[in-house]
């Protein structure tokens, strides 16, 4: 329980004394991350979203998107996605929850950074993790199972042969890493007998649900700072861990959610990069210049927590927007947030760094 939420027994008192009642336990379960996003905007000094350039963003945005036919099939058209063979296939389930466990801060700290190969290719940031699991796969390697992970065969030294890199270049944190798949399996076999598929059944098709689920019972799914004198809470590898289930699985089987709109923008530092260079978010002088100049801002500083809370909360107006122009089309935070990650690796491929610069954290958290 966050510091800043008032003693249950005292809520209930106030609750009574107010004729309000009980809190209704089978109220739908909400992720809270909009209202974090809402108390970041409203407190943020050093981050804004420009109105002018949220609403050109709208336009641009789904004139791509419907020229494009984006959907969540998208997910699965790339080369380094699974394929679900069905709608409870456990390997894509596993794949995906790893991925998902392990999806943070492949930012370079060289000029190469880090570089898997693997089918011919050479794969760099999220793909360079895709690509290694692939690879360990291929090898025998069994990295995306939880009772793997909790067995005494798994050994930093495994990792470390998994994220081999091609360059002189290490992946960041990997004894993070390492801890986390520790850590996940501990908590699979105390709560779910070691299945993916008793947690994910575990939430009742509710999106939310599960990302509350993620948040309460693994510590390394709890992306949640101090900001402004409140806990507020971003969640961003729950959220896109249940999106990518949701897209891999094209909604059905595991990838079923009655409230699947209820996920927002998955705070990374890609997205926040495409905002800033459509005009929809601006930055103060200050930190523009740091962020220009590459300079890293440490996690939990109050530029970081700002950056992350306004994109998710100009995602959310873009998709508002959207909807208001256009009442049929049929968008949601996700698909928005997933056609702008996108859209960033195909404009880096002609971009220096110089000229398309992201805030570099050094994160579990994305
Ligand atoms: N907001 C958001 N952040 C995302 C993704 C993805 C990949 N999602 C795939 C699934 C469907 C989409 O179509 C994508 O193909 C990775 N990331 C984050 O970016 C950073 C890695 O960046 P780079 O080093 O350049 O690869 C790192 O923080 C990572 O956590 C996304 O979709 N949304």
């Amino acid at each position: 329980m966050s510091d800043d939420e008032a003693d249950p027994e005292l809520l209930a008192l106030l609750r009574a004394h107010l004729g309000l009642g009980p809190r209704d336990p089978t109220a739908p379960p909400e992720t809270r991350v909009l209202q974090s996003a809402e108390y970041i905007v409203d407190n943020a000094v050093d981050v804004a979203l420009d109105m002018i350039g949220t609403r050109n963003a709208a336009t641009l945005i789904y004139e791509q998107m419907q020229a494009k036919l984006y959907s969540f099939k998208k997910w699965s058209e790339h080369e380094m996605h699974p394929k679900a063979s069905g709608p409870r296939d456990v390997k894509t389930l596993e794949f995906v929850f790893t991925v998902d466990l392990l999806n943070f801060c492949f930012w370079p700290e060289g000029e190469e950074g880090f570089v898997v190969e693997y089918k011919g290719g050479r794969w760099s940031g999220y793909w360079s993790l895709c690509a290694a699991l692939w690879r360990a796969l291929d090898e025998g390697t069994p990295i995306t199972c939880p009772d793997y992970w909790h067995s005494e065969d798994f050994t930093f030294e495994v990792l470390e042969n998994v994220f081999r890199s091609a360059t002189k270049e290490p992946l960041p944190l990997l004894q993070e890493r390492f801890d986390f798949l520790k850590q996940a399996s501990e908590v699979l076999c105390k709560e779910y007998d070691l299945s993916l598929v008793n947690l994910i059944e575990d939430a009742n098709h509710s999106a939310a649900g599960l990302v509350n689920l993620l948040a309460d019972k693994f510590a390394c799914f709890r992306d949640e700072t101090r900001f402004e004198r409140k806990t507020v809470r971003l969640l961003k590898r729950a959220q896109i861990f249940v999106a990518d289930i949701w897209a891999a699985f094209e909604g059905e089987g595991f990838g079923r959610f009655e409230d699947i709109d209820k996920i927002t923008m998955f705070a990374d530092y890609r997205v926040p990069q495409m905002l800033h260079a459509l005009g929809a978010l601006t930055y103060s002088p200050p930190l523009e210049d740091a962020i220009k100049r590459k300079q890293e801002i440490a996690p939990g500083h109050s530029w970081e927590v700002q950056i992350r809370g306004c994109s998710i909360w100009c995602v959310e107006s873009i998709r508002k927007l959207i909807i208001r122009q256009n009442p049929e089309a049929s968008v949601n935070a996700i698909l928005i947030d997933y056609f702008l990650y996108d859209t960033v690796k195909e404009i880096e491929k002609n971009a220096t760094e110089e000229q398309f610069p992201h805030h570099r954290t050094r994160s579990v958290w994305y």
